[in-house]
């Protein structure tokens, strides 16, 4: 199997304050990864340099096996495929849901799309995402996490090969995190990898395959969530507080 994404012994500091440590990490084709761990940890730091965001002192990353992303702009990393909802939806104040779907499709594509392939294209993703129902009402109307499932939406409509998820069921409703597991789930696919940084561990035991625990910029733990749940280092430095 090939790596989806590979980061290769990165570090990231800020100022004299090391938040990634020698970090190294693989993604396969066809998982969904969880990445978890304490406030601090790291986490959103390992996305943000992924996603070319923030530079790292050292280290590479790798995507789909050959191509190195390490010091590309956040745009070539975005058109390769590599692509993230962040923790905050960003709603666009007067653009309906179809056009945000809209908007994320037409990044995703080499060549512009026709009407007719677009218009396909977001009643597919408006589906998936469960809205379709929601199609021409103001995006600013919907509900929390309605708005979390169409930046999801936004983002999937592009196609990504590398799709990574900051915090998707933050803030959301027992029911609306049920919606997103299964979400989540329904986006697996054999040339797609999916990266979820997330504190809710039921959640996480339900839709990742393996789960990375960082700790202080470093890997605590790998492996699947119930051995993370039995892990001692891990119920000390996290599960357990
Ligand atoms: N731009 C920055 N400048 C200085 N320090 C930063 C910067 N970004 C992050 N840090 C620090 O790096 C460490 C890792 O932060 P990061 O946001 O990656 O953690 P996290 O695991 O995502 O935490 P959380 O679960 O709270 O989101 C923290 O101590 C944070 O204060």
């Amino acid at each position: 199997m090939s790596a989806a994404l590979l980061v290769d012994s990165v570090t990231v500091e800020f100022g004299s304050f090391r938040a990634i440590d020698a970090l190294s990490l693989a993604v396969d084709f066809g998982e969904v990864r969880a990445v978890i761990g304490p406030n601090g940890a790291g986490k959103t730091t390992l996305l943000d340099v992924i996603s070319g965001i923030t530079r790292p002192k050292q280290g590479r990353v790798i995507f789909d096996d050959t191509s190195d992303i390490t010091r590309s702009s956040e745009a070539v990393i975005a058109r390769a495929g590599v692509r993230r909802k962040f923790q905050k939806p960003s709603i666009f104040e007067g653009l309906s849901v179809y056009q945000h779907i809209a908007i994320g499709a037409q990044g995703g594509f080499r060549r512009a799309l026709s009407q007719e392939a677009l218009g396909k294209r977001v009643h597919e993703v408006l589906e998936v995402v469960g809205l379709a129902d929601f199609a021409e009402r103001p995006a600013s109307e919907l509900a929390h996490g309605q708005k979390q499932w169409l930046e999801v939406g936004t983002v999937l409509a592009s196609n990504p090969k590398i799709l990574m998820l900051d915090e998707p069921v933050a803030g959301l409703t027992e029911e609306e995190t049920e919606r997103t597991a299964a979400l989540v789930r329904s986006l697996k696919r054999p040339d797609r990898a999916i990266v979820v940084v997330e504190h809710d561990m039921d959640f996480v035991e339900q839709i990742a395959d393996r789960v990375t625990v960082l700790h202080e910029g470093k890997t605590l733990f790998e492996g699947s969530m119930a051995n993370a749940r039995a892990d001692e280092r891990v119920v000390d430095v996290y599960l357990g507080r």
